[in-house]
């Protein structure tokens, strides 16, 4: 998909001068519920684990001084479990929960120092959000529920039914504009809230565990369509989900949080191939790897005998996909870097390896 940020770079420490070029950027962000929660901060207290500060204050950390950038055009999972701070975090990026201390920069605009009237802008017209209740209005039909933030804006009735006409029509709902939410099936009523955030034409679409209710199948067709619709739009997306499959196929990096903490931020190989603890891994050991892993996990260095005759695969191919061609050849795959340099060497085993290992697991 779009390209990632340098995972080397702890986000914590870098400069909030170089997030202005960040679609969303992200520093040092709190969020304490509780009475006085803001005297927390600034004390040892701040330090202590969920727990005890619940028993020592009564306030509960949601989210715990968490640093990131999400580049322009990239789609940024943030993934945990039930309780581990993603609705809060995802809801302190609009001051829809207003954060205890830290900085949420979108597009540049420094969100936590912004106006109501600029916040009220900012939701309108650069960050919608998809909620997992679509919240549409059950006594308006398909056209108008699509329309009404453009309503709210004031765009002249003509121009906004033409606007979610084109909207109704790139989620796939065409034939159903005068439908009423009542007569569409789940999958249908999300169809409705993707194209009610994407009317007002926002940069950033913040997704809350939108498909969570879903049925699998369902489920998958509109994970499919947010990858098409990402594709043909190339916004920038926050998606939060407790579902790594889901997370693994939509990320092009991935936030994991526990207890209000980020454990790990990763592109989904990165995540699978070097889970940062026992959580991650957990998480993770279920994962089919030769579909997640690529190249660039399990070659080794070239040698000077190694043949120069097998196939040449970009370093970012994933194992699965590279299985087949591998296996067939009699030389090992060369793998290559985004210049052509040859960079390492896949032998049979090494494929093997991860497939048999896989089939072992299950
Ligand atoms: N308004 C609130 N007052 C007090 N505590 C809250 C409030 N909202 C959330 N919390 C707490 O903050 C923590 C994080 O909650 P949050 O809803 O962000 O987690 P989550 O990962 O989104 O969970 P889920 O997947 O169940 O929605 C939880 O311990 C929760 O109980």
């Amino acid at each position: 998909m779009s390209q990632t940020l340098d995972p080397t770079v702890d986000p914590s420490t870098a400069a909030v001068g170089d997030a202005r070029d960040a679609g969303v950027s992200v520093r040092n962000l709190w969020k304490i519920f509780g009475p006085r929660a803001d005297k927390v901060l600034g004390t040892p207290d701040a330090e202590l684990s969920r727990k005890e500060l619940k028993a020592k204050t009564g306030c509960v950390v949601g989210v715990k001084d968490v640093s990131f950038d999400v580049a322009p055009g990239e789609v940024f999972v943030v993934m945990g479990l039930s309780g581990s701070g993603k609705s809060t975090l995802v809801r302190c990026l609009t001051r829809l929960i207003e954060p205890t201390s830290g900085t949420v920069l979108i597009d540049g605009r420094d969100v936590t120092a912004a106006s109501e009237s600029e916040l009220r802008d900012l939701r309108r017209n650069h960050a919608s959000m998809v909620f997992q209740h679509f919240g549409l209005l059950p006594h308006r039909q398909v056209i108008d529920n699509v329309a009404y933030g453009l309503e709210i804006r004031g765009v002249p009735k003509r121009e906004r039914r033409a606007k979610a006409a084109e909207v109704v029509d790139l989620v796939g709902l065409t034939g159903y504009e005068k439908s009423y939410p009542d007569q569409l099936s789940g999958g249908m009523q999300q169809r409705v809230g993707l194209a009610r955030a994407l009317a007002g034409d926002p940069s950033l679409l913040l997704f809350d565990e939108p498909f969570s209710a879903l049925d699998p199948l369902i489920r998958r067709d509109m994970q499919n369509e947010v990858i098409r619709l990402h594709h043909e739009l190339g916004k920038t997306m926050v998606f939060i989900t407790h579902d790594l499959q889901e997370a693994l196929k939509l990320g092009d990096r991935i936030l994991i949080m526990r207890d209000g903490e980020v454990v790990q931020i990763g592109t989904p190989d990165e995540v699978v191939g070097a889970p940062a603890d026992d959580y991650v891994k957990d998480f993770t050991s279920e994962v089919p790897r030769s579909h997640v892993l690529t190249l660039k996990w399990v070659m080794r260095d070239p040698r000077p005998g190694d043949s120069t005759e097998g196939p040449v695969m970009p370093c970012d191919t994933v194992v699965r996909k590279a299985a087949q061609a591998a296996l067939a050849s009699e030389h090992p795959v060369r793998v290559v870097d985004d210049a052509g340099n040859v960079i390492g060497i896949v032998d049979d085993d090494a494929i093997l390896r991860v497939v048999v290992a896989e089939e072992e697991s299950h």
